[in-house]
């Protein structure tokens, strides 16, 4: 059993009323980051996905699934307000665990407080872990170049690239293009035309990343 649902169940045993129970239709949004949050709910079928927006870039931060507890966050911080959004991937059913609720289950019972914290500190440890990984951007770029030219793609379509890469690196487009007018002014790559006059870039550098390695980018 995870902490998750070991908390989700402290709670059960220690209610004693009636719960008030919430169909999710698969696509719902159950709340929105940035909204006020006046409860919490426990996750009892389906599926939850909790993610946020980063520098204009949706990224999700877990996937729920029975039994897991969520929205207890905004009933804690001051402003009460919900630091993501939830949507069900699938058709799914909740409880709904009012903050009044939530206060008589700490009230009652140290084991609450002590798995919400316990919650709390397992998803600090995952986000923390997550972050830690985000990879230098500049070094990121150069590899994902060195990848298509590796396999003998020298051309690549400009915007659908700077695109993907701001997605990739939830950044910018903007700072994806300074990077790749850095390459750029190195001569390892060139931004061009095609005969369509689409806008493309060049890859002049077959070893790109090794290059850049010399160059100590
Ligand atoms: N990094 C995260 N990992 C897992 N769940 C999260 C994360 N951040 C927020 N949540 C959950 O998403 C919920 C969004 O609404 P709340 O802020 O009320 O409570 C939040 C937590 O239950």
């Amino acid at each position: 059993m995870t902490i998750v649902s070991q908390q989700a169940l402290q709670m059960k045993q220690v209610s004693r009323g009636n719960y008030l129970m919430r169909n999710a239709l698969k696509h719902n949004v159950i709340f929105n980051e940035g909204s006020k949050g006046d409860a919490a709910y426990i996750l009892t079928e389906g599926k939850i996905e909790i993610s946020g927006v980063i520098e204009g870039h949706k990224k999700v931060f877990a996937i729920l699934t029975p039994i897991s507890i969520f929205g207890e966050m905004a009933l804690f911080l001051d402003d009460g307000v919900r630091t993501a959004t939830a949507i069900a991937l699938e058709d799914s059913k909740v409880i709904v665990v009012t903050k009044d609720d939530l206060e008589e289950f700490m009230r009652e019972s140290p084991k609450v407080i002590a798995s919400i914290i316990t919650v709390l500190v397992s998803r600090l440890k995952t986000t923390t872990r997550k972050a830690l990984k985000v990879p230098s951007i500049g070094l990121g770029v150069v590899r994902i170049l060195d990848l298509f030219s590796t396999c003998g793609k020298m051309e690549l379509k400009y915007d659908a690239t700077v695109k993907t890469l701001s997605d990739t690196f939830l950044t910018t487009p903007e700072k994806i293009e300074q990077y790749l007018l850095g390459l750029a002014d190195q001569g390892l790559l060139a931004v061009g035309r095609d005969q369509n006059d689409i806008r493309i870039i060049r890859i002049r550098e077959r070893d790109m990343l090794n290059a850049v390695m010399q160059n100590k980018f």
